[in-house]
């Protein structure tokens, strides 16, 4: 089995245990479910923002424990201090040590989108991101089939989400496309060997259609990357380790964006 395999296995179990902890019915009485969702693509093109979607990241399959010291809510508000476009939230508790806490915490921290960062593989999980402060989704190519991208997708635009469609490659790319999704983002991790090449992103660009936000994933350290991948045609950059393993993360951010 892969990784991917093995936290997919393990996430279609939790969701069986949390179906029955906790109804849909209970999720859509929590107050954070009635708020109005803020769009992806309205914060990637403003003016006002430079287009970084800024995670946090506690831990990751690929290099174990990268902080687990700075609280969430004072690293977001920092991270949002530096003009970035929205944040992303590690929700996996078993592979990344994230949760929907640290999601409710964010939001209580943030005015600017909020992605739940999780390996979505049920509509209960779109409800339930709803529910802790998510204006934005992730579903991954590798993960789903195209029928499945299309219900859930359909179904999160349905409850106001946005969402960011992941890819690594052409083909799942290709058989991926579809007028639900409001972002592709291209991740530059293969997440079967964790190799990291900036080279997916500049292959692929060019065979996104102009209505998606293009996103580029993984990877990324340099403020000089990010100007390339801008006139490669990206407009959004999602970084989590080169922040998040600094001893400050709210200081690397404002240093490295000073750059861009
Ligand atoms: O980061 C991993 O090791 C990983 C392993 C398996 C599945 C997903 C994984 N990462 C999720 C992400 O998409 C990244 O956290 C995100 O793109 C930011 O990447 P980076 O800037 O390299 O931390």
């Amino acid at each position: 089995m892969t990784i991917l395999e093995t936290i997919v296995a393990n996430k279609r179990q939790e969701v069986k245990q949390a179906k029955k902890a906790v109804t849909i019915a209970d999720l859509e009485k929590k107050p954070l479910f009635a708020r109005e969702c803020l769009s992806l693509r309205e914060s990637v093109l403003s003016p006002t923002t430079n287009g970084i979607i800024a995670e946090y990241k506690r831990a990751s399959p690929s290099k174990g424990i990268i902080n687990d010291r700075s609280p969430v809510a004072e690293v977001v508000a920092g991270y949002q201090a530096a003009g970035v476009s929205a944040i992303s939230v590690l929700t996996d508790q078993e592979f990344f040590k994230g949760s929907l806490d640290d999601l409710v915490a964010a939001r209580a921290a943030l005015h600017i989108p909020l992605l739940r960062k999780e390996f979505i593989i049920d509509a209960y999980q779109l409800v339930e991101a709803k529910a802790h402060g998510a204006d934005i989704i992730l579903l991954i190519a590798a993960v789903l089939q195209p029928a499945e991208l299309k219900s859930l997708s359909e179904a999160a635009q349905s409850l106001g989400l946005s969402v960011l469609l992941e890819v690594h490659e052409r083909d799942e790319l290709e058989r991926s496309m579809m007028d639900s999704v409001d972002a592709i983002g291209v991740n530059n991790r293969n997440l079967k060997d964790f190799t990291v090449s900036l080279a997916h992103s500049l292959e692929l660009v060019d065979l996104i259609p102009d209505q998606f936000i293009k996103v580029s994933e993984s990877g990324i350290s340099d403020p000089a990357t990010i100007r390339n991948l801008r006139q490669a045609g990206f407009q959004a950059f999602l970084i989590g380790e080169n922040f998040m393993k600094t001893e400050d993360p709210t200081q690397a951010i404002q240093h490295f964006v000073v750059s861009l």
